[in-house]
């Protein structure tokens, strides 16, 4: 059964508006930062990694967003450019805005966190003016993450890069992406989130940026079905609500659940699951795959990028994924 129906003849597969920032990952791991001395620089951002991670699947990708007048700016749009994501709407700021930059910490497989530097980010710079209404015309998918929501003017492109897309029949996915260093309050990301999810086809997130949503709502259970179910009398067709290793579930309009374990992984650094599933996922809801299959794939995508130092750069191929999952049938992959 297809819960999604893509819109046909478009140019574009994929289209994101949001954060382009830096990785900055310690190379000294199994330590806190305080003992790092060394970092390898990656291009980060989640909305940027979903991108990057749906160019390496093969499809046809364009970015909506903003990078700083610098070398950081240029190593962002240059990276894009080498994956062949289409940079027509990334603008440059003018401003003297900076690019974010996010610390990751990596004390234990288990324990990684990040300290992000987001003062003056380029990326909260873009406006409403600088989204190009013709780019979202010509999508088959457009991705929003929550932390452009953050501030304005970010805020008010998010919401009218959503008016275009509905005007033009893209599918809506929206990324929860809640990073609590960008936000004033809880209250104040509940509200925006909020509106924003009411105009989405998917949503995706965890239990807990879901809780951080239903701050002025009533669900003392935390139940995955009462938050789910909420969004079905709006615009959503697939709720998704990820639960670390213990994997994903998978709400659709008919009140049906759809589960997925995750699978076995050789973790470096649990930073990058959300966004290599994501693209995974979405991946395969546009090929036309079941929930089950396209859930399996991005919990697959999800592995190799957990075992691996980057997200960006970790992103796999198609053929990656489908022989992560072979190789872990096989009982060739265990976890560690
Ligand atoms: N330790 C892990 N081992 C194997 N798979 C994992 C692990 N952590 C996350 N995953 C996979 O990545 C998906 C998303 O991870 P999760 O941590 O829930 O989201 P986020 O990274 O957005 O917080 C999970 O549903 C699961 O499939
Ligand atoms: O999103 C950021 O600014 C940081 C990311 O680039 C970083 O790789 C990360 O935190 C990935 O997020 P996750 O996939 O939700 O773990």
């Amino acid at each position: 059964m297809s819960y999604i129906s893509l819109p046909e003849s478009k140019e574009l597969d994929f289209v994101a508006i949001g954060r382009l920032c830096i990785d900055l990952n310690a190379n000294e791991i199994h330590r806190p930062m305080e003992e790092t001395m060394t970092f390898t620089k990656y291009v980060g951002g989640s909305p940027a990694n979903i991108t990057i991670g749906m160019s390496r699947f093969g499809l046809k990708t364009a970015f909506i967003g903003k990078i700083a007048n610098d070398q950081m700016g240029r190593f962002i749009a240059d990276y894009l450019r080498r994956n062949r994501i289409e940079l027509t709407n990334v603008v440059t700021d003018r401003t003297g805005a900076v690019t974010g930059l996010a610390f990751t910490e990596i004390k234990s497989p288990t324990d990684c966190s990040i300290l992000m530097y987001r003062d003056n980010a380029a990326d909260l710079q873009l406006t409403p003016g600088e989204v190009q209404e013709e780019l979202i015309a010509k999508t088959k998918v457009l991705l929003i993450s929550g932390t452009a929501l953050a501030k304005s003017p970010s805020r008010e492109a998010v919401f009218q890069a959503l008016n275009y897309a509905k005007k033009h029949g893209a599918v809506i996915a929206f990324d929860l992406d809640y990073r609590p260093y960008t936000w004033t309050s809880p209250e104040e990301t509940a509200v925006y989130y909020n509106l924003a999810a009411e105009k989405c086809d998917i949503i995706l997130g965890t239990r807990e940026e879901f809780d951080m949503m239903e701050t002025f709502e009533h669900n003392p259970e935390h139940s995955d079905q009462v938050t789910a179910g909420k969004w079905f009398d709006y615009s959503a067709k697939i709720v998704i609500i990820k639960h670390g290793k213990d994997g994903s579930i998978a709400y659709t309009q008919d009140g049906a659940d759809h589960r997925a374990k995750s699978f076995p992984a050789k973790v470096v650094k649990t930073f990058g699951a959300g966004d290599s599933y994501a693209a995974g996922f979405l991946f395969g809801v546009m090929q036309g795959w079941t929930l089950e299959k396209s859930m399996e794939f991005g919990s697959a995508a999800a592995c190799i990028v957990i075992s691996s130092h980057s997200c960006s750069d970790a992103m796999p191929t198609a053929a990656e994924v489908h022989d992560y999952i072979e190789r872990c049938n096989r009982g060739e992959i265990t976890a560690s």
